[in-house]
């Protein structure tokens, strides 16, 4: 079965609701339609019910669940929630109500946090930065984790690497200039959110643009101190580098490049050194290689809020809608 299908299988068996800020956006209302007619996820969405509904104009969301901030009796208790939580930094209950009020993205967030919502979606109009900062700041990392970071699942068309052309990139979205101890957490981290979802065993490569010690240079050097540590901190795991991508995906390649590596040749969840690495590399793959792309999906948080990129279709949109309500099953 694809990816895909399996996640939708697993999302429909305890189905949780996703709440869609950003409402008014036809790309987000159509996966809307799609998730409730499927019976895949319940569907929250967010704001002033005419507005959206006449965005939607000729879908059906009947049965999607329409929360305007400004008619939601709960407000005053998301209010003091937000202040209890953020007081420290400032927050006042005026600027809590404001915030609330006016950027669906925090109101989002807030309703997963209260558990009115099992996880959020968004990214398909705001940046990465403006998705990702209310969940950091309200939901905060999960138990045993203080690195939060993000991967996609790329499904790569008539591929043989990785998992039968399935693989996890990390991290492409979030982290943006990860030490040696950020790259090995990241390590371990996606090593687990892929034995997760796609259900196959990791094997994990750190990727440099050197293998095994044929090219110096500090850049090198951060990957191969992150390797010992990965290998230090994740021994259940299989991981490996630091390696180029042939050599980390290619089995003959592999095996020339670092003869004796368990790992070369075969990874399936691929390390990048930065984010520039790491988010033209995806973008390279889904484009020229027509790969699905689902994310920037988040690992480390305390409760599941994903991301998408701005040039997202809906069928991404559904993707990472179900791949949350899997998170969310996972984290109960
Ligand atoms: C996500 C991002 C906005 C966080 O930035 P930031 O400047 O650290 O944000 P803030 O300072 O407002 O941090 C918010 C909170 O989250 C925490 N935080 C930030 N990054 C974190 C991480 N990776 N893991 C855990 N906590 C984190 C901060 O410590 C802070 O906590 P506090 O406010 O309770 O003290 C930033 O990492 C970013 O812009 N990343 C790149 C996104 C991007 O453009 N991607 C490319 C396209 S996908
Ligand atoms: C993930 C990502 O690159 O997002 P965007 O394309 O919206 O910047």
């Amino acid at each position: 079965m694809k990816f895909i299908d399996a996640i939708k299988e697993r999302a429909k068996q305890n189905k949780q609701t996703i709440v869609l800020p950003e409402s008014l956006e036809r790309r987000t209302l159509d996966a809307a339609c799609t998730l409730l007619s499927e019976e895949l996820v319940d569907v929250v969405l967010v704001g002033e019910r005419e507005a959206i509904l006449k965005a939607g104009e000729g879908l059906d969301l009947g049965k999607a669940k329409i929360v305007d901030p400004a008619t939601f009796e709960g407000m005053d208790q998301y209010v003091a929630e937000l202040v209890k939580l953020r007081e420290k930094k400032g927050m006042t209950p005026e600027s809590a109500r404001k915030i609330l009020s006016t950027d669906p993205l925090f109101f989002g967030v807030m309703m997963v946090k209260q558990g009115d919502a099992d996880g959020m979606v968004a990214g398909a109009v705001n940046s990465t930065a403006n998705v990702l900062r209310p969940s950091l700041q309200i939901l905060k990392t999960a138990p045993g984790t203080k690195l939060v970071s993000s991967f996609f699942v790329m499904v790569v068309p008539d591929c043989t690497y990785g998992s039968n052309g399935t693989f996890i990139f990390s991290d492409a979205g979030l982290v943006q200039n990860p030490s040696a101890e950020e790259l090995a957490s990241i390590a371990g981290s996606s090593a687990k959110s892929f034995k997760a979802l796609v259900g196959d065993e990791p094997i994990v490569g750190m990727l440099s643009h050197s293998t095994k010690g044929s090219a110096t240079h500090p850049d090198v050097d951060k990957v191969v101190e992150a390797t010992k540590l990965a290998q230090e901190q994740y021994p259940e795991f299989k991981i490996d580098g630091e390696f180029q991508l042939d050599a980390a995906i290619v089995p003959s390649v592999g095996q020339s490049k670092a003869p004796g590596s368990p790992v070369a040749g075969n990874v399936n969840v691929l390390i990048f050194p930065d984010l520039d690495a790491g988010n033209i590399g995806y973008k390279l793959v889904q484009r020229l290689a027509k790969a699905e792309a689902y994310g920037p999906i988040t690992q480390g948080i305390a409760k599941p809020v994903n991301d998408l990129s701005r040039g997202c279709t809906a069928e991404d949109i559904v993707g990472v809608a179900v791949i949350t309500a899997v998170q969310a099953q996972n984290m109960k």
